[in-house]
Parts: C-alpha cells; structure tokens; sequence
C-alpha cells in the first residue's frame, strides 16, 4: 500500500505470486484489501455495463437510420490521397471508378474516369459439373503431435449436414474449447479494476494478486492479466481513468510497462531461461516451438542442466587462441591473480550450465575475458574430481558392442516396438540406474536422449563407409549395414557412412549417368537415410478409379523412396474420429504401433491420397515400411516395381481397414 504510482515497480518482470502472509496482521490487510477490491469491481462493473447499454441502443439507433447516398468522389479522392506522398499534386493522380451497369454511376464522379463493365455470358458444356466433394487437408512436411485437449470438442464438424448424428458426437466431449474463454468484456473491467486500485488506492501488484479478486495479473512472462492485456486491441470506454499514465508507444500501455515482461537485455541468465524453453527439449530436434514433440511453451520443462563431461585436462589438442590461451598456461601463471566480478562469474556460470565443455577459447570470445582466466574460473565452477566419471570414454568401432533387439519381436516394423524414450536424468545410462528408461526397457538410447554422444548404451550406428570403400556398392543399401538391418535409418552423428554432407541436398545427376548416390569425390552417399534427406518422389494428386488418387509425375525406379506418411499423431485409445471416419466413409489413419496412429485426415501430404490395390489382383506396387529415425518410428512407401510415369501408386491397406469399411 505505500506504493507511489509514479516510482512503483510495475516493471518487476514477475510478482512473487507465492507469498505467503505470515501473521494475523498480514490476513487483515489481505480482508482489507479484498473489501476495497470488491467495491472498486462493482463500481467499475456498473459503469462500464451501463455504458455498453447505452452505447448498443446508439449503435441500433443508427443502423435504424437510412444510410446517406454514398459521396463516391469523395471518397475516392480520400482513398487516392492516401496513397499521395508529401511533394505529389493530386491533380496527379487519375480515378477510375468502375461500376457494372450504366444505372450504377453515381450523380457526382467528380473528375473520375468512369467505365462499365460488359456483361458476358459463359455457355457451358453440358458434362460440366462442379467437382464431387472431397477431403482436404493442411499440407504438412512431418508428423505433428495432435495438442488437442482430447476432452474438449474445438469445433463442430459438418455442423450444417442433417445426415450427421451431431449429438452422438458431441456426446464423446466433456466440453467445447470455446466454454472456457474468458469474456473479453470481463478483462477490460479488471483491467480498469487494476488500474484505479493500483494507481488511486496505491496498492501494489502483490497486494492486489493477494486478494485473489481478479485474474492473476503476472504469473509468467506469458501469461496473466497484464499480459493479456497487450494481446488484444484495447476498447476505448468513457469510464476509463484517463488521469492515470496513459502513454502508448507499445511499451507502455495505460501505466504498465508490457516490455518489462522480457528480462532486461543486460540479464543474460534471465533471457536464456526465457528463450530455451521455446526449443524442443528433444535434442534430437532443432525446432523451435516444436509442434512434433509438444508445445514447447505451455507444456516442456527446459532440459536438464546439462552434465559436463571433460575435466580440464581432457580438451582435444588445437592450435592456441593467442597468447593468453589457456593451452599457453605454464608454472609462472598465478592462478589467484584470476579475481572476477559477481556478474562476469554469473555471466561464465550460466553459459556452462549448459554447454559445460565448451572450449575456453570459445567461451572467452562469449564473456569478452582472457581465455587462460576462463579456464581458471571454469575449474573452479566444475572442479575435475566433479566430472562425470565415464566423461573420457569414447565407443570405438572395435570396441565389442552390446546389440539390444530394440523391438519384442526382434523386428520393429511389426508394430510391437513402442520406443520408451527418450531418456533423461543424471548418471550413467545402465541397468543399475532405475532412472534410464531406455537401459531399463532394453532398448538403445538415441539422439532424442539426454546422455552424451559417448554414452555406451547409445546405437552405436554403422561403419558402412569403411567397409564399402574397397567395394563399389550403395553405402547401406543391403542388409549388410546395421542400421537397415535393425530398422533404422542411419545417424549422421553416429555413423560412419558419408550421410552427413547430403542432407537435405538434390544433387543435379551428372551428364555421365553417374549414378546420383556418388559424391563427387568418389565416396557413397548413405542410402539408408530417405526420411531423414526427404528425397520423396514427384508426384501428382488426380482423380482415379476410387476418388482421388496419386500418380507417379516421373518413373519410380523399384526400391524407390516415394515419400513419407505424416500426419497428427495421438494415441489410438484416445481416438475419438471413428464417427466421423465413419460418417465420411473415409479413413485415412495409419496404425504406427500399436499404441499409436497417425491420421491425415486433417494434416498431411500427398501419400494420404495413395489408394488400395493388392499383390493378388496385381495392383500393389509400393508397400509401407517402419523405420526408426533417430529413435522415432515414422513410415516410409516404397515402390515395389517399377512405376511408370504417369501411373497411379497403390499399396495394400491390409485387411483391416476394409473390415472397417464393411
Ligand atoms: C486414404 S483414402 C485414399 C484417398 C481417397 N481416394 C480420396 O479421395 O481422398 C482411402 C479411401 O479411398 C477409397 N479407396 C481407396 N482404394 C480403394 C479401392 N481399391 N477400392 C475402393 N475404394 C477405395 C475408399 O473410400 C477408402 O476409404
């Protein structure tokens, strides 16, 4: 209460929303408070309400009122000024003013060049129809995670179809999405409700949050009253307080500073927790605001601090930064000569929580000091006996692997492989840690693990490379690499088969005919990492014999990547389209497992249109395949023969779904 509105810190990036009162004393005041805040919310209740009566009579007057002739020269003279820069003469600019018939010029063009449109008469053919209707969905390059609140219908589909048993549907959901919005009305009356209390009774926020009598005004720098507050246009009211700060230049809006929601620049720690948990916390992933892993914002925690694996003789060898390296360090350096200020250490010490084994002559560069003190300063944050004790230990080609099946059938395209990672905790990844879900399942860890690229229990990948180097053969094309044999596509930071340098890179196929899966310095180009390179097959959508149907643009060669099925991913028990499958009489879901599916009814690509035909009636000619990704199961099509261009790609659902269908 002793807040002054001119000096109150409405500026503090976060109230303490956990304060706690601590004595009798402190509960009255919160009583007191509340009572002051429930007036405050009457009063501004009732204002604003009787305004908003008011001001819809007085809008329905108007609309009772017939509308003046429109002034289309004037307006079109505002319109033409508009655009006018401050040396042009509007003399210099010509209006056209078009209208379809001669009955539609208005009386006054002033000036305007004026032109009819012609009526013309389109004679159509008799067989023209318009086209049947069909399913269409949001393009997508990869498989999303479905973030539907499974309990809360976000819409209603085919709404306006009698033939469709709305209410069984409806029957599934607990509520609509739409129930739960908070009235836009509401929140500028709190917002007003904050203000006068803030500024004219001089509460401070805390006070005001203490009361619980609106919205929470700060919890995070995302959400929260205040926060809201700048999401939305504001409505202009005559009951709002307008002797209060009123300046809006974006960063301060009716007295509070919105920007001083982001951690100051200078707050590097600040804006590194508020930046990292925008990144997928699945290493694996590069993404921020990652719809495939879940929402980063609302539901990810950051990553683990990070575990630091060098001690501070285990740097590899390098050229030295200059000669204040720490690789320059010799008996004559004093150590204690290092004295640092509290911010540069903060400022080190939040950089190595997480990446604690940069190297120093990066990470001086980072904190604009000596590297030689760097290091100092790292050794004494991380001391060498604090290193986690497998840090040096490097898996070695040679080195006796132990191969986990990863699947209970020894076989993960059989749909009973449901990968139990990505794993996450302190501490080796080993059967005695309870921790390691992947240790304790039997299964490798990945690149979507939290542990080190040294952790022995990692997918070791393949040496494919080595081994074809002598031989001229496709790198991991055959059974002969590991990783296609165990169903995974192959790890560029793992493997050893050249994949790496081709990611995500069409190479134009040289005059020679060389064939394309050799780089120009002769080495092979990984042949076991489609998904990953996206190197899908030209393909058409058109009309076929049973709806539409995708068709080859060029000639797809047998064994061909023809592209992968991507769609919303969920959880098969939490299914609740069935109804709508079955009304539609479309179904476009892929089981991946069998825990989970992915349906592109609503999000896909081309392969959703991919229609059914069998070895038997000799139609099949691709076939659907699991592969693990970087630990992730997803589906490839392949072709089983050769395509023609201009062919239509079929492959077989599989018994199931026409069970379904019946
Ligand atoms: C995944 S969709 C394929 C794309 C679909 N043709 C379209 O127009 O969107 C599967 C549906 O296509 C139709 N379909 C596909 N192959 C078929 C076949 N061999 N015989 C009859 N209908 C087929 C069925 O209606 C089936 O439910």
């Amino acid at each position: 209460m002793s807040l002054d509105a001119s000096t109150s810190d409405n500026t503090d990036p976060l109230a303490t929303q956990d304060q706690v009162p601590s004595s009798n004393e402190d509960d009255e005041k919160i009583q007191e408070n509340r009572t002051l805040a429930f007036l405050v919310y009457r009063e501004v209740w009732d204002e604003f309400n009787k305004w908003k009566l008011e001001d819809c009579k007085r809008q329905l007057r108007l609309l009772e009122q017939p509308l003046p002739p429109p002034n289309i020269a004037e307006a079109a003279h505002k319109m033409a000024s508009a655009f006018l820069t401050d040396g042009d003469e509007s003399g210099d600019v010509e209006i056209i003013y078009i209208c379809d018939t001669d009955d539609d010029i208005p009386l006054d063009v002033g000036g305007a060049t004026v032109l009819t449109c012609e009526t013309v008469s389109l004679k159509l053919p008799p067989d023209f129809a318009p086209h049947p209707p069909y399913e269409s969905c949001t393009p997508a390059v990869q498989t999303i995670a479905l973030r539907e609140n499974e309990e809360q219908l976000p819409f209603i589909p085919y709404a306006d179809d009698p033939t469709w048993d709305i209410g069984m549907y409806l029957s599934q959901y607990e509520a609509f999405a739409w129930e739960n919005l908070v009235d836009p009305d509401v929140e500028v009356i709190q917002f007003e409700v904050l203000r006068r209390l803030h500024f004219g009774h001089r509460l401070s926020l805390d006070d005001i949050d203490a009361t619980c009598v609106l919205l929470a005004l700060r919890p995070n720098n995302r959400f929260g009253l205040i926060y809201q507050m700048t999401q939305r246009d504001e409505l202009f009211w005559p009951g709002m307080m307008a002797e209060f700060p009123t300046a809006d230049d974006g960063s301060e809006r009716r007295g509070f500073n919105f920007r001083a929601h982001e951690p100051d620049v200078d707050d590097l720690r600040g804006r590194i927790e508020s930046v990292i948990p925008r990144f997928c916390a699945n290493p694996g992933c590069i993404h921020t605001h990652c719809h495939r892993h879940g929402n980063t914002i609302d539901d990810f925690a950051s990553p683990p601090a990070a575990v630091p694996r060098l001690t501070s003789k285990d740097y590899p060898e390098g050229a030295s930064c200059g000669s204040l390296c720490f690789r320059e360090i010799d008996s004559s350096f004093q150590e204690d000569s290092v004295q640092w200020g509290s911010s540069e250490v903060d400022e080190l010490r939040c950089i190595l929580e997480i990446m604690p084994d940069t190297i120093p002559c990066g990470l001086a560069k980072l904190v604009r000091r000596p590297c030689r003190e760097v290091f100092i300063e790292r050794r004494r944050f991380i001391p060498d006996e604090k290193v986690y004790s497998e840090s040096s230990r490097v898996v070695t080609a040679r080195e006796k692997l132990n191969y986990y099946k990863d699947s209970i059938s020894g076989d993960i395209t059989s749909g009973a492989y449901i990968p139990p990672g990505p794993c996450s905790h302190i501490g080796p990844c080993d059967k005695n840690n309870a921790n390691c879900i992947c240790a304790q399942k039997s299964v490798h860890c990945t690149r979507s693990c939290h542990c080190s690229l040294t952790c022995k229990h990692r997918w070791p990948g393949c040496r494919c490379n080595k081994e074809t180097d002598k031989k001229i053969t496709q790198t991991c094309k055959t059974e002969s690499c590991r990783c296609r044999k165990m169903g995974w596509e192959c790890d560029s930071m793992v493997c050893e088969c050249d994949n790496h340098s081709y990611v995500h890179r069409r190479k134009p196929r040289p005059k020679t005919k060389q064939p394309r899966m050799i780089r120009p310095d002769g080495k092979h180009y990984c042949q076991n990492s489609d998904i990953q390179r996206g190197l899908a097959a030209e393909l058409e959508i058109k009309r076929g014999a049973f709806g539409l149907g995708c068709f080859a643009v060029k000639k797809i060669r047998p064994d061909q990547f023809i592209g992968e099925y991507v769609g919303e991913l969920s959880v098969s028990a939490e299914d609740k389209r069935e109804l709508l499958r079955k009304h539609v009489g479309l179904n476009y879901s892929f089981g991946l497992n069998l825990q989970h599916i992915i349906d592109s009814a609503r999000v896909g690509n081309e392969t959703r249109y991919i229609n059914h035909g069998t070895e038997e009636d000799g139609l099949a000619n691709a076939s659907a395949k699991t592969t693990l990704v970087l630990g992730e199961p997803r589906i490839a099509l392949y072709a089983t023969k050769e395509i023609k261009a201009g062919g239509e790609i079929l492959f077989d659902y599989g018994e199931n779904y026409w069970i379904w269908k019946s």
